[in-house]
Order: C-alpha cells, then structure tokens, then sequence
C-alpha cells in the first residue's frame, strides 16, 4: 500500500497563457483509491491528463511507475498506455457500435487473441462490472446512464490495467446509482488489485471509498491526505469545501 505509483513533484502548467496548477505535488501510492478534489476550473482534469500524457506540464515532474513522463520514448510511452484504463466523464463509447463491439476494439488493436477468447473476455468483463450478458448486443444509446458508465469500466479494465483512472465517475448518476457506482469501484480495486485514480465533486464518494486526495485551490495543493487529515488543515478552502464550523461536514 506504501510504495509510491504516481510521484507529481512541483508541476507547473500553463495553458492559454493561463497559469492552472503553481508547483503542485503529491502522491498516490499503490493499491489506494485516490482522488484529485477542488473547485470548478481548478485544475483537477488537467491534473489527471497530465498523469495519463494527455497534457504536459511546463515544470516539474510526473514519474508514474517509476518513469518520468517527460522522458519516455515514444515506444516507452506507448508501452506505459497499455498500464492504465481511462473512464472518461460521458463514458466516450463508440456509439455506432455495440457494447461488445466498443469491448473488442481494444482486444483487436492490442492483442493477439482468437474470436473465441476475445468473446469470453468480453463476456467476463461485462459480467464484473455488473452489467446483465444481453448487454453486450445493446448500442450505447438504449442504456440508461449507469449503465453505460459500466460499460465504459468495462472496457477501461479490458486490457488488465494496473492503474484506473476516472473523471467524474458519479456525475450524472442518481444518489442510489452514485452508491452502487462506488462499490463497484471497490469491488474492482479488490479483485483486478487497481490503484485508482479520480476526479470527483462527490463528497460522499469522498467519504465512502478514497482513501487520500488532494484538495485543489488557488492554484496550489492545498491539503493532501485521508479526510481526517484534511479536515485538520486550517484553510478557508478547506473550511469552504466541507463546511467546517457551520453545520457541520457537508456531504
Ligand atoms: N486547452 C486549454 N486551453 C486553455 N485553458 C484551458 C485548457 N484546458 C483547460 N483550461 C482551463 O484550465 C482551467 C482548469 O481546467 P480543468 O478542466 O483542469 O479544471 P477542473 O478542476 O477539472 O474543472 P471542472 O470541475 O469544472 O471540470 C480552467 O480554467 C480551464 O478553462
């Protein structure tokens, strides 16, 4: 649970000539479920592109599994893609194919596998985030919400990841549906042993399955650690994001 999986040291990024993040650190380590907690435009997607190559920072260092971003090759960077699964916040399905068909692209493209293998994958992976089987004939645009959120897990764990990464897993989802998200979000870290990354506003989510995030604020890290670590910070964007001293925590 110690060893360190994301190391981001002093970045600074600038975009459109806008400084977003002002020497940020921190760290996730292995096995947790962390998340990257803050205002509206302060800077938590950027953050997370930023680990997954999407983005670069001006300054400063990622090392993720122990190589620094900012040097890898371009066949280190493709092999160092294959480590990690994304669920991006719409849930990015191709919607003109189904949901076995969205599954299969990734076995096609990456691997080598037979038909016959790559439908059993397909089968087991919609099967572990909780979808019913029929669901792999179904298109993107006849599932409910959740469910295509699922359907996107499925297809971010395809590949076996060692880390997962999630924008925003419970926006747009009812409060009965977030919950359930939740625990399939441990149940995977549990059975696939993930460390998880994500961009949240959901305080309950805060407070049901992270184990250590970081708020950010003006720019900065303001706090980093479990909640009651945080709360132990005495700074009004933490007082503001939790309510401290009001009615009590907001949830
Ligand atoms: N490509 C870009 N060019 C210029 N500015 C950008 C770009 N991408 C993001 N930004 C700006 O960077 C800031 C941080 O954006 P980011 O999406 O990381 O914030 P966030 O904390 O995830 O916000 P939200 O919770 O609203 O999604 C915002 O002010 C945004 O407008």
């Amino acid at each position: 649970m110690n060893t360190p999986i994301i190391e981001v040291r002093d970045v600074v990024t600038v975009l459109g000539g806008n400084l977003i993040h002002d020497h940020v650190s921190c760290i996730v380590r292995q096995n947790e479920i962390y998340a990257l907690l803050g205002g509206s435009g302060s800077g938590k997607s950027t953050l997370m592109r930023e680990m997954i190559l999407l983005e670069h920072p001006k300054s400063g260092t990622i090392r993720l599994l122990g190589h620094d971003l900012s040097t890898l090759s371009p066949l280190e960077a493709m092999q160092l893609r294959r480590s990690w699964g994304v669920l991006f916040q719409s849930g990015a399905l191709y919607s003109s194919l189904t949901v076995g068909e969205n599954i299969a692209l990734l076995y096609n493209e990456y691997t080598d596998l037979t038909p016959k293998l790559i439908e059993e994958l397909i089968h087991l992976k919609i099967n572990l985030v909780g979808l019913p089987p029929h669901a792999k004939h179904l298109y993107p645009s006849q599932l409910s919400g959740g469910m295509v959120k699922r359907a996107a897990l499925a297809r971010a764990v395809a590949l076996d990841p060692k880390l997962l990464f999630l924008d925003e897993p419970t926006s747009g989802l009812d409060p009965l549906s977030s919950r359930q998200f939740d625990e399939l979000i441990l149940q995977l870290r549990e059975l696939l042993g993930l460390t998880i990354v994500m961009v949240t506003h959901d305080l309950d989510t805060i407070h049901h399955i992270v184990d250590r995030f970081t708020l950010l604020g003006d720019k900065k890290a303001i706090a980093e650690g479990s909640l009651e670590e945080v709360l132990a910070v005495d700074h009004p964007i933490v007082d503001y994001f939790f309510q401290k001293g009001q009615h009590g925590i907001a949830r």
